[in-house]
């Protein structure tokens, strides 16, 4: 329908055009997978708080886009299917107008590369019919603060009840709950706390979102997401080894080769590998649960800090506070966490029960893969150690997190915040109180102008 004749014509297309709802697509383009996010929001509420809402997720099969340093253009093809899933979902009318954004994290941090596969990625991105807006790798701060966005966007934490405005020294702030965000190279934690000041510049966050100032710790360990926590503890355990390492985070009958250089070609790990008199190791599982701890604990260092509180390796970390959302690829990781003890745990007497131990594993879980049913008793054990060890998380504090999987729709992690900021949805001030919505003002104003023109 044209919308540049009469005045009714054009309002009635003002009117259609607040009703179509509006899209946003963004890529997290993780270490170990990349995942396609479309978005959708009311047009003429996008301004609210808690309206856009996620209406497809795509795993993109293959590798992570850092996995393709030796073939860069396969990380631009392996996004093709999922754009192309992307354009059924967005009406084709809008693909122009819908932006479409890729982050990076961690696994692009620990690339030298990481500039020829953003290239790569991009000449695909700018070939889809959508707005490319940009990819880039984002930072760990980036990373923890809109995690916490998103989280807190979705549980409602930023809207005030509108009563409140007419009793503005009655306003209830509202808590807001902290983000815990584990992934495969980089971990984030990011909470508002009690004490002040944030004692570290680089910890310290400030937003002003909804008329309200919120200061926000956040830090993002790289090298601490579960696949390079694992490399880490294994470059120290091996430094007491000859070569076989008996392993009490590997269920029983659990046999690995890998190469030493794989291990200590990885920015994570701190040359070793000249030093030691073999080339293989040999990883044989004999699940000890405890045991699995003390072996994990060795990658926190706690003999420093130079501040008033710390959590591992001399970061700053204030007292913990307030709830906290364990955001999605940690959900993958409860399941972990509630069967570690057990995944790791079975003192096996003889040859059978380990063939037993490992079906039963298997038939605990049926639909989990393999590749990660065999670290259910390493990852379940690490995120128990980041949580008690790293974060200082007592026993009782345990109450105050919630593994997340989705809110509503939507997956917990950075990317609905990271589109909401890019698209300035997140307004600093509170937006006044409309006594109509648009539509019902445009309705009205197209019913007093047929009336006129009758
Ligand atoms: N157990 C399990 N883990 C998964 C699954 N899918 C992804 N993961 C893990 O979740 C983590 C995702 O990390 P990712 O976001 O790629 O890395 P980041 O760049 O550090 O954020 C990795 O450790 C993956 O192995 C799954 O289906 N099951
Ligand atoms: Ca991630």
């Amino acid at each position: 329908m044209g919308c540049t004749r009469g005045l009714l014509t054009r309002c009635l297309c003002g009117i259609t055009g607040l009703f179509y709802p509006q899209y946003g697509i963004v890529l997290d383009a993780g270490s170990s997978h990349t995942n396609l996010y479309v978005y959708e929001w009311p047009a003429e509420k996008e301004n609210d708080t808690g309206v856009v809402h996620q209406v497809e997720v795509c795993k993109v099969e293959g590798l992570g886009i850092s996995g393709y340093s030796q073939d860069t253009e396969k990380a631009g093809l392996s996004l093709q299917r999922c754009m192309k899933r992307a354009q059924e979902v967005v009406p084709e009318h809008q693909h122009r107008e819908t932006p479409v954004y890729l982050g990076a994290t961690a696994g692009m941090r620990l690339l030298s590369i990481a500039d020829r596969v953003l290239s790569a990625v991009e000449k695909t991105l700018r070939s889809s019919p959508f707005n490319f807006q940009g990819a880039r790798v984002i930072s760990g701060q980036e990373e923890g603060a809109y995690g916490w966005i998103t989280i807190n966007y979705l549980l409602g934490n930023f809207k005030q009840p509108g009563w409140l405005n007419f009793l503005p020294h009655l306003r209830s702030s509202r808590g807001t709950s902290g983000a815990l965000d584990l992934g495969g190279a980089s971990t984030q934690i990011t909470f508002v706390p009690d004490q002040e000041p944030i004692e570290s510049q680089e910890n310290s966050l400030h937003f002003r979102l909804y008329g309200k100032n919120y200061k926000v710790y956040t830090h993002s360990f790289l090298c601490y997401g579960k696949d390079q926590a694992l490399r880490l503890k294994l470059a120290s355990d091996l430094q007491a080894s000859n070569g076989s390492l008996l392993d009490p985070c590997f269920h029983p009958g659990y046999l690995r080769i890998m190469n030493i250089s794989d291990l200590y070609t990885n920015p994570c790990i701190a040359n070793g590998e000249q030093q030691l008199p073999f080339t293989q190791l040999h990883l044989q599982g004999n699940g000890d649960y405890q045991r699995c701890r003390m072996t994990i604990q060795k990658i926190f260092n706690t003999s420093h800090c130079p501040y008033s509180s710390c959590s591992f390796n001399g970061i700053f970390l204030p007292p913990l506070q307030g709830e906290f959302g364990v955001s999605l690829d940690a959900r993958y990781t409860w399941r972990e966490v509630s069967g570690a003890s057990q995944a790791c745990d079975n003192h096996v007497e003889q040859q059978a029960s380990k063939v037993f131990v490992l079906l039963q594993v298997k038939a605990e879980f049926p639909k989990i893969k393999e590749k990660y049913l065999s670290e259910y008793c390493f990852s379940g054990t690490y995120i128990l150690s980041l949580l008690e060890n790293g974060y200082g998380f007592t026993m009782e504090k345990w109450q105050s997190i919630q593994f997340l999987g989705k809110i509503g729709s939507s997956d917990a992690g950075w990317t609905l915040g990271y589109m909401l900021n890019l698209t300035n949805m997140i307004p600093a001030e509170k937006p006044p109180t409309r006594p109509l919505s648009h539509a019902s003002y445009y309705f009205l104003l197209v019913l007093s102008s047929s009336s006129l023109s009758l």
